[in-house]
């Protein structure tokens, strides 16, 4: 299958900032998150997939089409929700979609309307004059319903109240339903990332440190309360160990069988938080 996205060697130098080099693809039907921490380079990622930043090496192609070329369409088969919409402030929500709606041939208007009735958004009011969590939902209201193949969502929980969350993320798996889509949401929120992702895209200053499928990093951690004490030497898998008899491995089934063969027996095992695992593999790699 074709990947709709596609970053072949891409790199970009800031002033006292490299991100990169990015080597990742995404299929339909994916929900990828991107994670890592403030300044790590995430907006950045989608700024370089938008082409509002050009890349200073490689090159990124959406449906097999590059996007550094002087042929446009591909813009048409993406939706991007920034982090904050700029010079919109005298606009009012119902002037934004009259703009937005227009330009994008797939536009759903029923969708649009039935989000504005979910956040209750008051469409007559200058966007400048809503609050911080309001113009998100307007944002949101005004990026889904574009039902583009890609959708890019940078921070869209963020100053978000918990029922307003909720709607937004059964919005989001009924609008993975509608076909071939996919959707690559920026986060810092784990809840957001439990619920939605499928692939997670680990970023630690400028560099792609993982991408990993989230089932699978989650069956990769676990912890061990053993029956008696640990001898000094760090066991096969050893990651972390607190006080003489708890352990974290992130290669299970090879530290539980040195424990039989060991004749040493745990008390319980149980799988680390997303949230514990992504802090540890981000925290190693920082040490490393
Ligand atoms: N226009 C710019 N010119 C120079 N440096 C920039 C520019 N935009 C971003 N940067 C730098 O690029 C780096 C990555 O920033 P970016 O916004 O991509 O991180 P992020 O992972 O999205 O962070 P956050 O989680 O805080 O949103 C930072 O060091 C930032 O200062």
């Amino acid at each position: 299958m074709q990947p709709l996205i596609e970053f072949k060697n891409v790199r970009k130098s800031n002033d006292d900032f490299e991100l990169g080099p990015i080597n990742l693809s995404f299929e339909p039907g994916t929900i990828t998150a991107l994670v890592g921490k403030n300044g790590a380079g995430k907006s950045t990622f989608f700024k370089l997939l938008m082409n509002l930043v050009s890349p200073t090496e490689g090159d990124i192609f959406i449906k097999g089409q590059s996007i550094l070329g002087e042929n446009e369409d591909w813009k048409k088969k993406i939706s991007y929700q920034p982090q904050s919409l700029n010079g919109v402030n005298s606009f009012t929500g119902k002037e934004l979609k009259k703009l937005v709606s227009h330009y994008y041939p797939t536009w759903d208007d029923d969708l649009f309307t039935k989000l504005v009735h979910q956040f209750e958004l008051p469409l007559s009011k200058a966007f400048g004059k809503l609050s911080q969590g309001v113009q998100k939902q307007l944002s949101l209201a005004l990026t889904i319903p574009r039902d583009t193949e890609i959708l890019l969502l940078d921070e869209p929980t963020a100053h978000m109240d918990i029922p307003t969350k909720q709607i937004l993320m059964d919005c989001l798996v009924d609008w993975m339903d509608r076909g071939d889509k996919m959707i690559l949401i920026a986060s810092h929120q784990v809840e957001d990332i439990r619920k939605l992702a499928d692939y997670l895209v680990l970023f630690q200053k400028g560099k792609i440190v993982g991408n990993y499928v989230k089932e699978e990093l989650v069956a990769q951690y676990k912890r061990y309360w053993l029956e008696s004490s640990l001898s000094a030497q760090p066991l096969p898998g050893e990651i972390a160990r607190k006080g003489e008899r708890l352990i974290i491995s992130n290669h299970p089934l090879e530290t539980e069988a040195h424990l039989r063969k060991e004749n040493q027996r745990w008390l319980d095992a149980e799988s680390l938080d997303l949230e514990d695992i992504i802090s540890i593999v981000l925290n190693n790699e920082r040490k490393g």
